[in-house]
């Protein structure tokens, strides 16, 4: 199925989040003074841990082998704690995650990766204009959380260049929820409705460049920094080309948000008809009598999907949306 090198490697330690029966190894090396700490960042092979609110740099250790560490994963760690310039912890052990994010594989990496783990919203961030929006992405990004088991939020940016009415009517029968945003113009700045969604959350922010992802990070917390807007004219790369996510708390403390940079795709190859449907327990319900085998899909013999909406027992919209993400699986288009 993959090519990579180290594919069965993530597959096996990648297990799905609602399997989690993984024997423990017995022959473990211990590490009773392994303490807890989070994965902030990740970068060239270095992680950047909270730990008692500051930052430890820290290596996997040997033991972990080719197994991933990615942000947002508690860790347990060895070692120099004590966070001073130079010092280096070890991670040991990846506590089990209870979600996972992946990122499709490409050109760039022919594996299909987890990129974040342990949040529990995925925050879908699109422009109203400037860039358009494109419905195919919000669709896929909708079928990567729903299958991950994280509530998906649509946050609709720039709301001062365009309405949201009309992105908005694609996705009330899915009961998606939404929040429009606007940091320009009249009234602007005013986040109060994202932040009561953040709020007692971890929300990953997945958006592509230029739907005022940054800007909207930097304004719920402004010591964030993130780079706004600036693109290199050479390499056409923002100044910042760091490929990690990065973990932020929002001020408070009351959660914590991932900024992702350069998801271009998620990957959904894996994602199996009977699990996104789950999403949706009325339609669900509506399946029980399918054939053996039935994926939902438009065109199946005999899906009880079709029954329902013909004896007026579903709401053809929503079935037709439900059947738009089931087909933006495979459409991997950006
Ligand atoms: N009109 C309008 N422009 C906005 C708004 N929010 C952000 N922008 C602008 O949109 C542009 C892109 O914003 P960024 O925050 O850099 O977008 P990004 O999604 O982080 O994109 P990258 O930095 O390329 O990853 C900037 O020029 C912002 O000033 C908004 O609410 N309305
Ligand atoms: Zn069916």
């Amino acid at each position: 199925m993959t090519t990579g090198r180290y594919s069965e490697h993530d597959h096996e330690h990648y297990e799905r989040p609602r399997r989690r029966t993984r024997p423990r190894t017995k022959d473990r090396p211990s590490y009773d003074d392994a303490v807890l700490a989070l994965v902030v960042t990740v970068d060239r092979g270095r992680f950047t841990l909270l730990y008692e609110g500051r930052r430890v740099m820290a290596m996997k250790s040997r033991p972990l082998g080719r197994k991933g560490v990615v942000v947002g994963d508690h860790v347990r760690v060895v070692g120099d704690m004590s966070g001073v310039d130079g010092s280096l912890a070890r991670i040991v052990e990846v506590v089990p995650r209870t979600t996972t994010l992946r990122r499709t594989a490409d050109d760039d990496d022919p594996v299909e990766r987890v990129i974040v783990s342990n949040a529990d919203q995925l925050v879908v961030v699109t422009a109203l204009a400037d860039p358009e929006p494109r419905p195919r992405l919000i669709d896929r990004a909708l079928v990567a959380a729903y299958d991950a088991g994280m509530a998906p939020l649509l946050c609709l940016t720039k709301a001062d260049l365009a309405d949201p009415e009309v992105l908005l009517s694609t996705y009330r029968s899915l009961g998606v929820p939404w929040v429009v945003t606007q940091l320009r113009g009249e009234g602007a700045g005013d986040l109060s409705d994202l932040l009561d969604k953040l709020r007692g959350r971890t929300s990953v922010f997945v958006g592509h460049s230029g739907v005022g992802k940054s800007t909207l990070v930097n304004a719920l917390i402004p010591d964030a920094h993130r780079e706004v807007g600036i693109v290199n004219a050479v390499t056409g790369r923002g100044r910042h080309t760091s490929t990690s996510a990065y973990l932020l708390e929002l001020p408070g403390g009351d959660g914590w948000i991932i900024d992702t940079p350069g998801i271009r795709s998620f990957g959904l190859a894996h994602v199996d008809p009977d699990q996104l449907i789950g999403a949706f327990p009325d339609l669900d319900e509506m399946t029980e009598d399918c054939p053996r085998g039935c994926s939902h899909g438009t065109g199946e013999p005999e899906c009880g999907l079709d029954e329902a909406v013909a004896a007026g027992q579903a709401d053809p919209d929503r079935v037709e949306s439900f059947r738009r993400l089931l087909a933006a699986r495979s459409v991997d288009d950006y």
